[in-house]
């Protein structure tokens, strides 16, 4: 597309499209090319293991052919905030912020803080910006926190305003700068003062998180607390809604929302949540846009919104946006991305493939929606309107019923309108559901971040977070939602294609598994399953292999990732494949089957000192004892086996020795190079974040019981 003297952006496809659609079609007719070898050349005798592979081969190339989508069309946006700001700077829409927190334990309130006072400072019209924390913990601590931002805020939006402060997130911006920047004197003393308001601010928060209850004295602060005085439960508790701060000319609004909770009821976690908030902000301020955060997604550029609107107002596409999604990005992430938890390749490669198609996904966070796209058919609550006129205190007490939990029941809320509930990625779901509707989304990625969040710091929360997220992704697949089969007339065939690759990350553990486990267990049992050196077939596994992991890896390294991040990254490939994903699919399968419901477990962000100086040293964190860990050690240790086995065959048989089983080799030797850190946790580590005894041992039983099955299998069982 052309830039136009009134366009707000302009797109660049990425010329790399075409040298990868090349080597797409060769990669394709060699797959062709190993059907073709599995089929024809399929063993007489013991084709168990044969087709167990060939059928782990066709999964991965199912996998391939979905991923091709992601690669399709990448594009690249540039936006012109300088033209939108000429033109329309007076038009620009009112945004409400919503912000989630859900427990001050795992979600430190000071992070909260750091988030709203972010957004309040944002560059936007003051008069424009309405933020509403969804409190999920119903907490006092919370809502403290809370009250001690609305102070502060008075004198920290007014600074980053007069001083065109870049980081507009206290945390960071106290981190990171010192006030001798070439400022004047007036500078430096308001730097001085409001950075001792700052940590005072930060102490009394933490303080009062670690003591576990709000002082007495407080109370005074604010008349809300009163809400706590009957000694109200996370569980169990009326509707609260407390505005914070009243919207005025040098303020935007905060207003504290924590919905009604009672035992037994469902609440549908934070699409519930979110839910809750669309109501409630559309009886006070009821803006056309909604931009949704988590309570640890700062915003660290303070013209996102700004980016966002130059798609929502372009004058030729605007129409058709629905929603503009930015990358996640995150802090405190160590040097090497220990866990992968950068999703380099997820927001630096396939999004932009997607923005290419229909648009990116919604990923729950980092995204400004049209409100009305949201709220489906534009169905909210009928009289809105009217309701914006009256006072704050029957404001109030009507947000209060909006939140009550019976307020839903037999209304089409998570159905049709607002977040759809029923899955543990509501925000793909909900996506989805908008597109299928004709709206495209738009992928932004400002110079700047534009949000920066919490990534998980242990091995144990990365898997826990990927094992939500593959559920939630299958759950979506066996639903009638299905990429494959939903929407079909307004979602274009390569758009559902990457949905589908998504949705196939727990199942895909069945081909990642079987990879992993039958070439293995065949070494031992003496039954190659591959090629031989000397044929010619055994060129086309290689190119297969080889450049498939080299174009893995180069297309790592173009997205701006280091050689040390891909390995981590393919190294947690391997472990997520052989852990989470199973387990998710599990989970999808006995919930089909009636027998559990698939959860919302919130990320922890927060570690203890040990685990985060070990983390801090980037090693491998296997300190509790987590059944997630179990799987991939029994892989790593049966490939160990394998490999021993598949050494002493060669040093004693020689050449031929190799000849059979080199490929199998290959598989294990990488598998082992791979999951040496697991190995070294089980084995060599003496601290305490080494492997737990308990997983060692049972993944040892369960290694040993899968070798000896194997080696009994077969009718030509290897005598070492
Ligand atoms: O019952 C709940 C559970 C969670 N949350 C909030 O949801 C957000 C995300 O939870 P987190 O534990 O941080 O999960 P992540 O895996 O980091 O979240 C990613 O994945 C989620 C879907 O699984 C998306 O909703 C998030 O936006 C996205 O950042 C947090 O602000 C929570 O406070 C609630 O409000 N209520
Ligand atoms: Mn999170």
């Amino acid at each position: 597309m052309e830039s136009s003297g009134f366009s707000l952006y302009t797109t660049v496809e990425k010329p790399s499209a075409k040298i990868h659609k090349a080597y797409s079609f060769i990669y394709l007719v060699a797959i062709l090319g190993l059907i073709f070898y599995r089929i024809a050349y399929i063993p007489n005798e013991g084709y168990l293991p044969w087709i167990l592979v060939f059928v782990a081969e066709l999964g991965f190339a199912i996998c391939w052919i979905l991923d091709q989508a992601l690669r399709w069309r990448p594009l690249d946006r540039i936006t012109f905030p300088k033209r939108l700001s000429n033109r329309f700077e007076k038009e620009l829409p009112p945004v409400d912020i919503f912000i989630c927190t859900a427990d001050p334990t795992k979600e430190p309130p000071l992070n909260t803080v750091n988030t709203v006072l972010s957004t309040l400072a944002h560059d936007y019209p003051v008069g424009k910006l309405s933020c509403y924390v969804s409190d999920d913990g119903g907490s006092a601590l919370t809502f403290y926190a809370l009250v001690e931002a609305s102070r502060f805020a008075k004198f920290w939006v007014p600074f980053c305003r007069k001083y065109s402060v870049e980081q507009r997130c206290p945390e960071a911006y106290f981190n990171g700068s010192h006030h001798d920047q070439n400022k004047d004197s007036s500078f430096a003393v308001e730097w001085e003062n409001l950075k001792n308001m700052y940590e005072a601010m930060k102490d009394s928060i933490d303080n009062t998180v670690v003591w576990g209850a709000v002082p007495q004295d407080k109370w005074k602060n604010h008349k809300g607390f009163e809400e706590w005085s009957s000694g109200i439960t996370s569980r169990d508790h009326p509707s609260i809604v407390e505005i914070l701060i009243e919207k005025g000319h040098d303020l935007p609004s905060l207003v504290y929302v924590a919905r009604e909770k009672r035992p037994g009821k469902p609440h549908n976690f934070k699409a519930g949540a979110l839910n809750v908030l669309i109501r409630v902000s559309s009886v006070m301020s009821n803006a056309p846009f909604i931009l949704t955060l988590d309570c640890d997604m700062y915003a660290n550029n303070c013209e996102a919104l700004r980016e966002a609107m130059c798609f929502f107002m372009d004058p030729q596409t605007g129409h058709q946006v629905g929603f503009v999604q930015f990358p996640q990005r995150f802090h405190g992430i160590t040097k090497n991305d220990l866990y992968g938890n950068h999703l380099i390749r997820i927001s630096d490669i396939q999004f932009k493939g997607l923005d290419g198609a229909d648009g990116p996904i919604y990923i729950g966070t980092g995204c400004v929606h049209k409100r009305y796209v949201l709220c489906g058919s534009g169905h909210i609550n009928s009289s809105n309107s009217t309701m914006e006129k009256t006072s704050p205190p029957k404001m109030v007490n009507d947000a209060r019923i909006l939140a009550d939990c019976t307020y839903e029941e037999n209304t089409q809320w998570g159905k049709k309108v607002g977040m759809l509930y029923g899955c543990a990625v509501e925000d793909v779901l909900t996506g989805f559901n908008i597109q299928c509707r004709g709206w495209k989304s738009v992928y932004c990625i400002p110079k700047r971040n534009a949000f920066q969040g919490h990534a998980p710091s242990n091995l144990n929360d990365t898997l826990i977070q990927h094992k939500r997220w593959s559920a939630g992704l299958f759950e979506i697949f066996v639903s009638k939602f299905c990429p494959f089969v939903y929407g079909i007339h307004r979602v274009s065939i390569v758009q559902r294609m990457c949905y589908g690759f998504y949705c196939f990350w727990a199942p895909s553990s069945l081909h990642i598994l079987c990879y992993g486990l039958v070439p293995a267990l065949s070494t031992l049992s003496g039954t190659s399953l591959f090629p031989q050196i000397s044929s010619a077939w055994f060129l086309l596994f290689m190119f297969l292999s080889v450049s498939a992991y080299a174009h893995n890896a180069i297309e790592f390294l173009a997205a701006g990732g280091s050689v040390k991040r891909w390995w981590n990254e393919q190294r947690m490939w391997m472990i997520k494949g052989t852990s989470s994903y199973p387990f998710a699919l599990i989970q999808v399968l006995c919930k089909l089957m009636g027998i559990s419901e698939v959860g919302f477990e919130v990320s922890s962000k927060v570690s203890d000192d040990e685990v985060a100086k070990r983390y801090e040293a980037e090693v491998f964190e296997f300190g509790v004892a987590s059944t997630m860990f179990t799987p991939p050690a029994t892989l790593v240790l049966i490939n160990l086996v394998a490999l021993f086995n598949g050494i002493t065959q060669v040093l004693r048989k020689g050449y031929p020795g190799v000849e059979d089983m080199f490929v199998q080799l290959m598989l294990s030797s990488f598998i082992v190079v791979n999951g040496y850190r697991i190995l070294e946790g089980m084995f060599l580590r003496k601290d305490n974040g080494r492997m737990p005894m308990f997983i060692t041992i049972s993944s040892l039983g369960a290694a040993a019981i899968l070798c000896f099955l194997a080696s009994k299998i077969s009718p030509c069982v290897k005598e070492s």
